[in-house]
């Protein structure tokens, strides 16, 4: 019997990445490179995707340079915006779904200590990859079948992320100094892949997709702050012997951050922490906490070292 064919994009990054490492094994994947199709050729997308005939896309693939984005603005628009309009193009020329990734960053952001962002609050991005962004799932929801996932502070042991870059920096023996005034939902990418690899039967059998938040947090739980996901890691490190015992994670402001570093290219929300209630409710089930996720990724970080 021939196994549904799934196109994965972006299979390279870290979503991608977790999405072929936790494969039920009911699928052919199709992964092809930016070799095989560089998204900023736009032009090139809807052929490609008809001519491989997949039953589902994933379109992992994104332009995630937020500061860099503020320079690189068209190439930004290119990859986060137009190519997604061409995937959902040529997903309805094929009458397939469209599973696609968005962000927290969609958000303006709220006063710390605010409710989780939902599903229904309206987004006013404060940044170029933001808006990029919206522009991109806007497209996406464009057709009823398609699905898209708002995901956030995505961090695992795949590629150069939020988590494993602290962990190398800490590793190297270098001080970390982490915001404590800014808070997300950090997202463990190999719980993104579980979830999507649950959500993709009923996609297949044509149920419709909509928009909804796969984040590490629920209505229930506080939201994260960057100090709160290193702090997380680093314990994590310090149990697997990854770290010296006594490794400790300093706290700073997002001033006295800048201060030292300088004022970044991009403003970011104070607080973008996204509420999943509603993506665990057509699941039936809770999604994992995010630091459900720090042993498996400082394990995965060890299996690489
Ligand atoms: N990382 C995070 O913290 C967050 C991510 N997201 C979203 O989640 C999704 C997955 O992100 P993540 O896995 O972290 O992303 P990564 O940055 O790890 O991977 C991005 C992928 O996109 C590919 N890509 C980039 N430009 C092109 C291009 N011109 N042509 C073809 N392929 C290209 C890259 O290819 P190559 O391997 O060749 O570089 C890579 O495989 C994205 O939609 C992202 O916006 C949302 C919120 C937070
Ligand atoms: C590197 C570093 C950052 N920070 C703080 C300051 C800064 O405001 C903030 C941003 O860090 P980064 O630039 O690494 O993170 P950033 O690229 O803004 O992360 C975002 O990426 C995109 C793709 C998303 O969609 C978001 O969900 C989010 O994950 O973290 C520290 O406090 N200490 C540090 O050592």
């Amino acid at each position: 019997m021939q196994l549904p064919k799934l196109l994965i994009l972006g299979a390279g990054g870290q979503v991608g990445q977790a999405l072929q490492a936790s494969s039920p094994g009911l699928y052919t994947l199709i992964t092809p490179t930016r070799a095989d199709l560089d998204l900023t050729a736009s032009a090139a997308i809807e052929p490609f995707i008809i001519a491989t005939k997949p039953a589902l896309v994933i379109n992992c693939a994104a332009y995630n340079f937020v500061d860099k984005a503020e320079q690189e603005r068209e190439r930004c628009r290119l990859i986060n915006a137009t190519a997604v309009a061409r995937m959902a193009a040529a997903c309805e020329r094929l009458a397939i779904p469209l599973v696609h990734f968005s962000t927290d960053y969609v958000f303006e952001g709220k006063a710390a200590g605010s409710a989780l962002y939902t599903e229904d609050e309206p987004p006013c991005p404060v940044n170029h990859y933001g808006q990029t962004k919206l522009a991109g799932e806007r497209a996406a929801l464009a057709q009823s079948r398609n699905l898209v996932l708002r995901v956030s502070w995505v961090f695992s042991e795949f590629g150069a992320n939020m988590g494993s870059r602290m962990l190398a920096a800490a590793c190297a023996g270098q001080p970390l100094r982490m915001a404590s005034d800014q808070w997300g939902s950090p997202t463990y990418a190999g719980h993104i892949a579980e979830t999507v690899w649950a959500l993709v039967p009923a996609l297949l059998r044509g149920e419709p997709g909509g928009l909804y938040h796969l984040s590490g947090l629920s209505a229930v739980m506080p939201a994260a702050s960057r100090w709160d996901l290193a702090a997380g890691l680093v314990e994590a490190a310090i149990a697997a012997a990854m770290l010296p015992a006594d490794y400790r994670v300093d706290a700073t402001t997002q001033a006295q951050w800048q201060a030292l570093f300088g004022v970044p290219a991009a403003s970011r929300p104070d607080f973008s922490a996204m509420a999943n209630d509603k993506l665990a409710a057509r699941l039936g089930r809770a999604l994992p906490h995010w630091q459900q996720g720090l042993a498996p990724c400082v394990t995965g970080l060890l299996a690489q070292s």
